[in-house]
């Protein structure tokens, strides 16, 4: 394994970015939710606290939330929210904005999606329409343009588009192992551990309807959020949206949403949503069935920028430490798509390293504008 001393957990005072979604991105995330439901007076107060406790406060209980103790809340009852794991703190920040919407309350709140406007308007979309006319003409490589589709659709981020960050244009991958990938795929099991809903979840049912139908991947198991956090992360009801979208549309589209839909009926495409897949925690401290569940799998392709900070770790590791070393934990073969939203990186090349450096500064590892394929087909675990 790598040194992990000589690579810091990043905390909300590591640096502008983390720091600023604490300061800024949190808040702003509050006045929308706010803003997108007829919420009561109950509701507009314990968003206040909230607002003032994510900027101001410090960590405190979460009723009813036994699982949280264990998984660092008593450790960090009392500290603020800057000076514990950013990841953490973030994952904490979503848990919290659900209790003061009610949505783990009986009650008639209760399962309410806080950002379920946003998920529908982006899927209802004509940007949409436009990806989904697409696959009527996919050329003569679609392992490569769906693996993409997949790939790309990370920059659907909706907590980056609700704090209006987006809009660069799209540059080169600064890695890509999808060489490797390919041979991975060998008629077995893939698991695909999701990221966000609507524009990104849409895309990677095609890859896995893709996979199915050419024969690449015998079954899928799909792993969705057991609730909503970071705003568009994919939950079940997400799955379910997209689906009828595929089924609804015109041409090849329903056609893969018949083949998703027979997949899930026979059993070929599994889904979970773990509670695991909620923790504010790095995927190495996973319980013992989730390792099985990958450990079982050909390929676990995780997907995003966050499913990646808790595969490699969230810390600031030297950019140039292999992918390899850093997944060296994981128990079978295993891959990453994402776009680069946030500081964490490894397995990048010096020349690479040096020339985004020179080129644009340090913005190349937050902006979303850049992306990686990273493959690690025999951790030592996986033996
Ligand atoms: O949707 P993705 O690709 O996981 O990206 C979400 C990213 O956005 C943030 O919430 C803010 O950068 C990160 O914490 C997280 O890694």
């Amino acid at each position: 394994m790598p040194d992990s001393a000589a690579a810091p957990v990043i905390l909300g005072t590591t640096g502008p970015f983390p720091h600023g979604v604490l300061a800024e991105r949190h808040p702003a995330i509050i006045r929308r939710v706010r803003d997108a439901f007829p919420y009561g007076p109950a509701q507009h107060r314990a968003l206040d606290t909230l607002l003032h406790d994510c900027t101001e406060g410090t960590i405190g209980p979460l009723p009813g939330a036994d699982r949280w103790r264990g998984w660092g809340l008593d450790r960090h009852l009392g500290q603020s929210w800057f000076d514990v794991p950013w990841l953490w703190s973030e994952s904490y920040f979503y848990r919290r904005l659900l209790d003061a919407v009610g949505y783990f309350a009986p009650g008639p709140w209760q399962g309410i999606d806080p950002f379920r406007p946003f998920k529908l308007a982006e899927l209802d979309g004509k940007e949409t329409d436009e990806e989904l006319a697409a696959l009527d003409a996919l050329g003569d490589d679609p392992d490569r343009a769906l693996l993409h589709g997949s790939l790309w659709g990370n920059r659907a981020d909706l907590g980056f588009r609700l704090s209006a960050e987006s809009g660069e244009a799209v540059s080169a991958l600064v890695a890509d192992d999808s060489a490797g990938l390919w041979p991975l795929l060998r008629g077995g099991t893939l698991c695909l551990v999701a990221d966000n809903a609507g524009r990104e979840l849409v895309p990677d049912l095609l890859l896995i309807a893709h996979l199915l139908d050419s024969g690449r991947v015998a079954d899928a198991v799909l792993h969705l959020k057991p609730y909503p956090s970071y705003v568009s992360d994919a939950t079940t009801a997400d799955l379910l949206d997209a689906l009828r979208r595929l089924t609804a549309a015109p041409g090849a589209a329903a056609r893969y949403g018949r083949t998703l839909w027979s997949a899930l009926s026979d059993g070929r495409l599994a889904v979970r949503a773990h509670p695991f897949s909620c923790a504010p925690l790095p995927y190495a401290e996973a319980p013992g069935d989730l390792r099985a569940e990958w450990a079982a799998a050909d390929l676990t392709l995780f997907k995003g920028d966050l499913n990646y900070r808790r595969l490699v770790g969230d810390r600031l590791w030297p950019p140039t430490t292999p992918f390899a070393e850093v997944t060296d934990w994981f128990p079978g073969p295993v891959a990453a798509l994402r776009t680069l939203k946030s500081d964490v990186v490894t397995g990048l090349s010096p020349d690479t390293v040096a020339a985004l450096d020179a080129a644009e500064g340090q913005r190349w590892r937050t902006a979303g504008t850049h992306a990686l394929i990273q493959v690690n087909p025999s951790p030592s675990a996986s033996a």
